[in-house]
């Protein structure tokens, strides 16, 4: 695409182009996933694009969570739980029982609905996974945990009582530190599960001000039931009904003229 028509794009929809010949940061091929007898995902393939959002839309129940949980292993830990097909990290397969989830879970970070700080000081949150992964100077992980809580903008707020305990804090704050807990041992792709369903409005807004930062350097996917959350924070959206991808691509195209019926009546509130 000439730098003409990207600059059309651009001015037309607000966002940067994708440049559709770059690699997919993770290339999802005819996933299929079992709870048990249970099939939650049928056939899903799409490419999630590197260093944007990718909003996953639909109504409850239609596998939004369970392709999260498919893309960083965690489904793993739970016997019963099958996934057929691949899940491409930079060519990689994710979900090949020869890649280590252990690996996979700091490649992939996941960030939760409801807060989940550990019941640690603010420092022990940061410093426990970095530990876990990798050895360092004092000196350097006190740069790291700065380096992180400063990205996660919440630096200012916490930096003088870092060493009291996480729980202290708001439910925003809580979270902000679950997202520099996640960036903090620089996963490639983040993974957001309704991040702000538990936060007030400006709770809300600092996260997707956060996210909207965060892309410059990290892959986010987030799931949202609020849609005008999926159309100000993301790049591409993926529309699911009934464990299917009904309708994907730009969130501007998305929103503003959705090609299947049902992502229409779905946007707009006539379902879901
Ligand atoms: N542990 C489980 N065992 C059996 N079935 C499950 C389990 N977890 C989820 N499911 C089923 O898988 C399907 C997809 O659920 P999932 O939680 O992924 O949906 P969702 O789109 O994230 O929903 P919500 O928006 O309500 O969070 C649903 O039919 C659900 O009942």
């Amino acid at each position: 695409m000439s730098a003409t028509e990207m600059g059309k794009m651009v001015l037309a929809t607000g966002r940067p182009a994708l440049d559709l010949d770059a690699e997919p940061k993770i290339r999802i091929q005819d996933l299929n996933f079992f709870y048990g007898d249970n099939q939650a995902l049928h056939a899903i393939n799409m490419d999630v694009p590197d260093r944007r959002v990718t909003a996953m839309i639909g109504p409850s129940g239609c596998g939004k969570s369970t392709l999260l949980r498919v893309i960083n292993r965690m489904y793993d830990l739970y016997p019963g739980q099958r996934a057929v097909g691949k899940v491409l990290l930079d060519g990689e397969n994710l979900i090949d029982p020869k890649a280590k989830s252990t690996v996979v879970r700091t490649r992939v970070g996941m960030v939760f609905q409801k807060p989940t700080p550990f019941p640690m000081t603010i420092w022990d949150n940061i410093a426990y996974g970095i530990r876990l992964h990798e050895r360092m100077s004092k000196a350097d992980l006190e740069n790291r945990i700065e380096w992180c809580l400063t990205k996660s903008a919440i630096w200012g707020e916490v930096k003088d009582r870092l060493h009291t305990s996480a729980l202290g804090l708001s439910g925003g704050q809580q979270q902000r530190l679950c997202i520099a807990r996640t960036i903090a041992v620089k996963p490639e792709v983040i993974l957001l599960d309704e991040p702000t369903s538990a936060l007030d409005p400006i709770s809300t807004a600092r996260i997707e001000e956060l996210v909207d930062e965060l892309k410059s350097e990290f892959t986010i996917v987030i799931v949202t039931h609020n849609m005008q959350q999926a159309a100000r924070c993301s790049d591409q959206t993926a529309f699911f009904l009934l464990g299917k991808l009904l309708e994907y691509g730009p969130t501007s195209e998305m929103f503003v003229a959705p090609k299947d019926q049902k992502t229409q009546d779905y946007i707009t509130g006539r379902f879901g």
